[in-house]
């Protein structure tokens, strides 16, 4: 992202990364990261340490970041709630295209992962702009709304426990202005959705928001075929 401290290309390596789910063609994966990421030192180096990590897979892939950021800026976000931060590497992309100011309300309910992160976040100059919450989320989006905070949010990054979702986008839908979004993560699920014997309560709660958000008129809505599938929907 033009601007974006640490944005600037130091070389055009990937860091090691997992494949987005979505694609077998790796030669294509590596074509698409190469036209669309634009490598940062700090995101690369959280990237590294993240694939070390015994939880590396509840990482996203490098193609959520240019996403992220485009919508940080179409939206001209200042304030975001991120529902699930694990080490923080979309909390990192995401500040990273915040403006001076701009706060990012990162909720996890442990403050485990996190502090792997936290050094990337400080290097990169943007540990300031991540306000960790440590509780269960929709606790967090309570205490805002209660807080009198409606309607004052630019955007929502939902990534947490799937059983979650429908809350955290309601508690979303509350919280942001119209024309705010809201970004939901894993919406393909590696592919089960379309798989008839996977029933189990996660998959079955990524139909049931799919579903919902689709049909939902309070929303301008598409899924895209990034990451392990990401829907977005513009709050009307
Ligand atoms: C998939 S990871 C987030 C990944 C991160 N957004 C990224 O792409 O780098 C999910 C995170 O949600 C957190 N989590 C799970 N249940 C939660 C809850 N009820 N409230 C807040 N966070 C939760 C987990 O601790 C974990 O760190």
């Amino acid at each position: 992202m033009a601007g974006a401290p640490g944005q600037e290309s130091r070389n055009r390596s990937m860091p090691d990364n997992k494949y987005g789910k979505l694609f077998a063609n790796h030669a294509l994966y590596d074509y698409l990261l190469t036209h669309s990421y634009r490598p940062n030192v700090h995101l690369d180096e959280l990237h590294q340490v993240t694939m070390k990590h015994r939880r590396a897979g509840m990482c996203s892939p490098p193609d959520s970041i240019p996403l992220l950021q485009l919508l940080v800026h179409l939206v001209n976000a200042k304030k975001i709630v991120e529902v699930g931060v694990f080490t923080g590497y979309t909390s990192l992309g995401m500040a990273l295209a915040l403006p001076e100011g701009g706060r990012i309300y990162a909720c996890d309910i442990s403050d485990e992962y996190p502090a792997v992160g936290r050094p990337s976040w400080k290097a990169a100059g943007v540990e300031d702009k991540i306000d960790l919450r440590i509780a269960p989320a929709s606790e967090t989006m309570d205490s805002f709304l209660q807080n009198g905070e409606e309607e004052t949010f630019d955007m929502g990054f939902i990534d947490a426990d799937k059983s979650g979702y429908d809350t955290y986008y309601e508690q979303l839908l509350k919280l942001l202005r119209p024309g705010g979004v809201i970004v939901v993560d894993n919406t393909l699920w590696d592919g089960s959705v379309t798989d008839p014997e996977r029933q189990d309560p996660d998959t079955v709660a990524i139909r049931a928001i799919n579903d919902k958000i689709f049909k939902d008129d309070r929303v301008t809505m598409c899924m895209l075929p990034v990451s392990d599938g990401v829907t977005i929907a513009l709050k009307k």
